[in-house]
């Protein structure tokens, strides 16, 4: 719409037009009734080597050929601190990170907090703020926390840093992670690809290792 132009404002609530309506999405807070659980005896220790969960998934996997990997460290408490280095091929703008994949590396760091409750989980809501322009070849230093856990929802925040773990935010995000049982991969993923997980026995352990019943 032109600036000038005196045409009124689309009519709001439920006379507004579905196109232009928004979503009611849920909050990335968690309620006051949030607990903050003690580390599973089964997290990993402090300072230890997260690992991929999966060897070709897109954030982590040592294998994909574009993907991020990531590479996360269990903090002292229900904290991680992850690191990604922004190579080429995640380009968005000339010589910058594409914002999607900087919200990819928050999510699998995110992700990966569930570690530390043992518990599987996946993402069901994730906000992001970018801050700043995060260039090629710069490492991504990511420091996320879990805020509350209500029920089956995991809730997270997290920081992303350049020029060293201690310099500015270029990416802040909180997100909602809902914990999942097994067959929630098993049921909805692509057999070859949940057969090749599964051969691995490593990946079957650690699959295994997830498992929740909530
Ligand atoms: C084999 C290899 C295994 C590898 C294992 C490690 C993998 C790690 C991978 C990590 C990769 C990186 C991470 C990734 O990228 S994970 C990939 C991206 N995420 C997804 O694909 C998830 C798609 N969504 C779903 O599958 C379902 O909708 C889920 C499972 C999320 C819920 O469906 P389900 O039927 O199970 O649950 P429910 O409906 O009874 O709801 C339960 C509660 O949750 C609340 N809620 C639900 N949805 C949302 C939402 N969207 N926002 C906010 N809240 C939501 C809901 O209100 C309710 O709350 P309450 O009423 O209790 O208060």
């Amino acid at each position: 719409m032109n600036r000038s132009d005196p045409t009124p404002p689309a009519a709001q609530g439920p006379d507004r037009p579905a196109a232009v309506r928004a979503v009611a999405l849920a909050p990335t807070t968690p309620p006051a009734d949030a607990v903050l659980p003690p580390r599973a005896p089964e997290a990993p220790a402090p300072g230890a080597l997260l690992g991929s969960h999966y060897d070709h998934c897109f954030g982590c996997g040592p294998q994909h050929p574009q993907g991020l990997r990531l590479t996360v460290v269990a903090g002292e408490g229900l904290d991680v601190t992850a690191e990604f280095t922004v190579r080429p091929g995640h380009q968005g703008g000339p010589g910058l990170a594409h914002g999607g994949l900087l919200v990819t590396a928050m999510d699998e760091t995110l992700g990966s907090l569930n570690w530390l409750l043992h518990s599987a989980a996946v993402t069901g809501r994730l906000e992001t703020d970018f801050v700043r322009p995060v260039p090629v070849d710069s490492v991504l230093h990511i420091h996320a926390w879990i805020t509350g856990v209500h029920g089956r929802k995991i809730y997270s925040a997290a920081e992303g840093r350049i020029g060293g773990p201690d310099g500015p935010v270029a990416i802040r995000a909180q997100g909602l992670f809902v914990q999942v049982k097994l067959e929630h991969f098993t049921t909805h993923g692509r057999p070859e690809d949940i057969k090749k997980a599964l051969d691995d026995p490593d990946q079957f352990k650690r699959a295994r290792a997830f498992e929740v019943n909530p």
